[in-house]
């Protein structure tokens, strides 16, 4: 192009110049010559227009404000160094205390910037609730993940920085039993909180309810479902003490079973979600209900089915029972301890496990168990925390693989003697590995015959962990919700992006400055032909 220039055009205007400029200047002067055209044939030799002090004025503008333009159009699209600001939310669990670090950019907070989880602590101990006798120790054992988020959070950034803590379901069974100590352990979680630098907002007991919409916000605000308006994904959430299951369903509209419902508008999209949160039913307490069963025909043994052959360890009873799930339950007269052995059989312990749930009574068009009402399900699932632990660790993860191979599988694992699993697994958990096989049992039996899915619609779960690099669980929803991140209309959006933005404007300022030039052409004839006539 560069070479057609040389050639072609500048031979036609021979009066810019008497030598050809160099490449790089052709391009600034061809507006030039296109405007100012060829000159007579007479002025040819005698005269160089190009030395006049109009066309050298309009081209030294032209050149300022091409140069302008482009320095702007660079400037404004220089990335930034990114400003962040940061929230903090501490999941106090039944089984143990995790805090969430998430951060958002500083200059989007109104909305639109995404949140992001940008580090997480587990507490070392045992959740807050199992704290009740030596509330002290519930906040001292905070200390250590408060000084990692110290380290994680620019120190600038710190009086702003909201921290919450939310409780489930170990501090509600808690709150059930002896709600005084309860409240000493919130007062001493509170007063460690309270010495930290970050904005202490408070600390509370989590609803089922809430536990169970905050973990669904999540899952779709992480997946980007709620701000493109697409179908929902469910959450299912196994904890320790409690279990959620929540989802839309096209069937619910609240009207059956009103208590279940929860209503948001997000995005500029309503929402009617079913959820349901099952105290006692988290995996933990589900086998504390079993064994208080199984232990009701005799109460000095209990070979269980969901144990491993050659498992064999002794059990208390006041460990057992020192849980409202099970407590009124303990047998009259029962002994201290009990021996807990396996036999390894997963179809026995399928039937031990169902013997937990109620299947008869329902008072409903349709329930799940124990008279709870459950919409038919719709829709994929996300299934986290336990459900995770247990599926990943036995390798069941993968949905599309039939029902009936995945229960295979399980009958395989159970049937392994203890000692083959110990000496398999030498760096796990001998309390998590004592579980898999009763987990994964209970896992399935909650999912097919408690919240029906059946072998088509298993294939819609998917056990998850993190997504897009933050935990799944419901901590991120309830700091959105909290800290109103999420609007419940659609944020205006420009029609353009930035950069598409200053390109039009600069390839538009350029036009008008060829045009002006064109606009200039019968001044400069006239400037010439007086100069001819002088
Ligand atoms: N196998 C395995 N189990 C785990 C792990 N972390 C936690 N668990 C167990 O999985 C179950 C659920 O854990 P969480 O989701 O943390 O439960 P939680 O939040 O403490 O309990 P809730 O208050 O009922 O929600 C508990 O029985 C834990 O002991 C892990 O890394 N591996
Ligand atoms: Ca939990």
């Amino acid at each position: 192009m560069q070479d057609l220039l040389t050639r072609f055009l500048f031979p036609m205007c021979p009066h810019l110049s008497l030598s050809p400029p160099p490449p790089a200047t052709l391009w600034l002067l061809l507006p030039v010559c296109l405007s100012v055209g060829p000159p007579p044939l007479s002025e040819m030799k005698e005269k160089n227009p190009w030395h006049s002090p109009v066309a050298i004025i309009i081209t030294v503008i032209g050149v300022i404000v091409i140069v302008a333009l482009v320095i702007v159009a660079v400037l404004q699209n220089r990335p930034l160094a990114q400003k962040y600001k940061y929230g903090i939310v501490l999941d106090a669990g039944s089984s143990h205390t995790a805090l969430y670090i998430y951060e958002w950019p500083a200059e989007k907070d109104n909305n639109t910037g995404r949140v992001e989880q940008k580090h997480s602590c587990k507490v070392i101990g045992p959740g807050i609730s199992s704290y009740a006798s030596a509330p002290q120790k519930a906040g001292e054992s905070l200390k250590a993940c408060m000084k990692e988020a110290e380290q994680w959070v620019p120190v600038k950034r710190h009086p702003e920085t909201p921290l919450y803590l939310g409780a489930t379901a170990g501090m509600r069974l808690l709150n059930i039993e002896n709600s005084a100590a309860s409240d000493k352990v919130f007062e001493a979680v509170g007063e460690a909180l309270q010495k930290s630098p970050f904005s202490y907002q408070g600390a509370r007991i989590l609803s089922g309810q809430e536990e169970g919409a905050f973990g669904w916000v999540t899952v779709n605000y992480l997946d980007d479902r709620l701000s493109q308006g697409l179908e929902t994904t469910g959450a299912l959430d196994l904890g320790g003490a409690s279990t959620q299951i929540s989802f839309v369903s096209d069937q619910y509209d609240g009207s059956e079973s009103p208590s279940n419902a929860v209503n948001f508008r997000l995005y500029g999209n309503d929402y009617e979600l079913y959820t349901h949160s099952f105290l006692c039913y988290g995996k933990d307490q589900a086998q504390r209900l079993k064994l208080a069963h199984q232990t009701q025909s005799g109460p000095n043994a209990v070979e269980d089915p969901c144990q491993h052959p050659g498992y064999n360890t002794t059990k208390k009873y006041s460990v057992l029972y020192d849980s409202p799930c099970v407590s009124n339950r303990k047998p009259q007269g029962a002994p201290a301890t009990f021996l807990h052995t396996g036999t390894g059989n997963v179809k026995q312990c399928q039937d031990v496990v169902k013997n937990i749930f109620n299947f008869t009574d329902c008072k409903y068009s349709q329930c799940s168990f124990n008279g709870v009402y459950q919409p038919s399900l719709q829709g994929p699932f996300g299934a986290f925390s336990a459900y995770y632990f247990v599926t990943s660790f036995l390798n069941l993860t993968d949905t599309s693989v039939p029902l009936e191979d995945v229960r295979k599988k399980l009958e395989r694992y159970c049937a392994t003697s203890w000692s083959q699993i110990v000496q398999e697994h030498p760096g796990v958990k001998e309390k998590y590995l004592a579980e898999y096989c009763f987990s994964g049992t209970y896992i399935l039996t909650l999912l097919t015959e408690g919240y029906n899915f059946t072998s088509e619609s298993y294939s819609n779960i998917n056990f998850i962990k993190k997504i897009k690099g933050s935990d799944a669980g419901w901590t991120l929803g309830y700091m959105l919700n909290l800290t109103n991140m999420i609007p419940a209309e659609a944020p205006d959006s420009p029609p353009l992006p930035h950069a598409g933005y200053v390109s039009i404007v600069s390839i538009c300022a350029v036009v008008i400055f060829i045009l002006l030039l064109f606009s200039l052409r019968p001044l400069w004839a006239r400037h010439c032909k007086k100069q001819q006539i002088v």
